[in-house]
């Protein structure tokens, strides 16, 4: 039997960062999606073997070695979601250590560190085949390390004894509510590994989807009555959620008071995307007056996260950009390099978006745009195999 899981990407409209800190924030899913592959061997395989596409690493564990390194920790492990400790990581390490993973690529090792993570708690030691493949660039601020755990998370409870499937099901389907909140959590405790504090709000509108507000682990679903475009521009620099996240905590605690007006502000410009995108445009005048109000609530935002040190010199060479051609923009996700969204009217010609591309191509910058607001986790079982 094989499963499949897919999980969508996702893009902050205001409150990264801030969210970390028990703040707002707004979120929606896109319509690039992470797949995780998951196919039980027979017993007498006796191996785990984990393929990353996107990142060209394969790994193969003998579940003996795997039993060897984990079992005086305890393990098999709760099959309810846990956090995993510091010793255990170590542990973890070992297991990757031995595949010689390259030392280039040392910062995606938490990634594999997780699926260890997540496999021996939910599925213990059976033999599998697990590939991942994704549609989403890596470490770019569109939460693919959220979408890697949410698939990840579903696939390996779809076949494992707590959760119950009707596996006779053709094509995608949804989880049901309390199973998908399953996945979350253990999805979350996948982001801890990869992330060290993230806020939840990424695995959150990753497994639920559509447009959620999320503050201090709270998600509320949005009802957006906007029809959103966004331009998304990937800078192509590369950052790692972990550190911006800890650079921005350092700073608040030297600037406790300062960061606080800081953080307060962006919860502001959250309250007010949310209302703004739920109330229903009665005609083009007042559409364009909203978009004109998200517009400079993504300038405030952005020149918020430039003072909580998280822009960079490619994300304000984007705005400068954008701005020559009236149009507003903000990073999404951690910052520090990777994406940068800027507002695409309704009204705007498809003869300006096509310039602001040519420029921001010829910065070396890759311009594309996605569904927002689609459909979370989903999974889909072969019979086939
Ligand atoms: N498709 C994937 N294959 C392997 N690892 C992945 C994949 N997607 C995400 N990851 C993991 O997530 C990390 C990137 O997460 P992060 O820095 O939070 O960036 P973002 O979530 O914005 O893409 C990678 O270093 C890797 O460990
Ligand atoms: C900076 C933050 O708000 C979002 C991080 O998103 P991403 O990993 O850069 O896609 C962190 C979090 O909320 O956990
Ligand atoms: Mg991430």
């Amino acid at each position: 039997m094989e499963v499949t899981a897919r999980a969508p990407g996702k893009i902050i409209l205001a409150g990264e960062h801030a969210v970390v800190h028990g703040y707002t924030a707004v979120a929606s899913s896109i319509d690039l999606y992470t797949v995780v592959s998951l196919r039980l061997r027979s017993e007498d395989e006796d191996t785990v073997k984990l393929k990353l596409n996107d990142i060209g690493l394969d790994f193969s564990w003998s579940v003996g070695r795997i039993k060897e390194v984990l079992s005086h920790l305890g393990s098999p492990f709760s099959s309810t979601p846990t956090s995993c400790s510091l010793e255990t990581i170590k542990s973890l390490a070992t297991l990757v250590d031995e595949q010689s993973f390259p030392e280039t690529k040392i910062g995606l090792a938490s990634g594999v560190y997780a699926f260890l993570w997540l496999y021996t708690s939910i599925l213990g030691f059976k033999p599998a085949t697990v590939t991942v493949s994704s549609e989403l660039p890596v470490g770019a601020g569109l939460g693919s390390s959220a979408a890697y755990c949410v698939s990840l998370s579903a696939a390996l409870l779809a076949l494992s004894d707590s959760v119950k499937l009707d596996v006779s099901q053709k094509g995608w389907s949804t989880f049901k509510e309390t199973e998908a909140e399953l996945v979350n959590k253990w999805a979350f405790e996948g982001e801890k590994i990869i992330h060290g504090r993230p806020s939840g709000v990424d695995n959150s509108v990753s497994t639920f989807g559509n447009v959620i507000k999320f503050k201090s682990g709270v998600m509320t679903r949005v009802d957006s009555n906007m029809p959103l475009k966004m331009l998304i521009t990937n800078t192509k620099v590369g950052r790692d959620t972990k550190a911006l996240v800890a650079n921005v905590s350092a700073r608040k605690s030297r600037h406790p008071d300062a960061m606080c007006s800081v953080l307060n502000a962006i919860e502001a410009i959250s309250d007010e995307w949310s209302t703004i995108i739920q109330s229903h445009a009665v005609d083009d005048l007042y559409l364009s007056a909203n978009e004109e109000k998200l517009g400079e609530l993504m300038e405030m935002n952005q020149g918020l996260l430039l003072s909580i040190g998280v822009s960079h010199a490619s994300i304000e060479n984007v705005l400068q950009t954008s701005m020559k051609y009236k149009l507003a923009s903000k990073l999404t996700g951690a910052g520090g390099g990777g994406c940068v969204l800027t507002l695409l009217p309704t009204h705007i010609s498809g003869e300006v978006i096509n310039k602001l591309v040519e420029e921001l191509g010829s910065f070396g910058f890759q311009c594309f745009s996605a569904g927002i607001g689609g459909k979370g986790v989903q999974i889909s079982f072969d019979h086939s195999s």
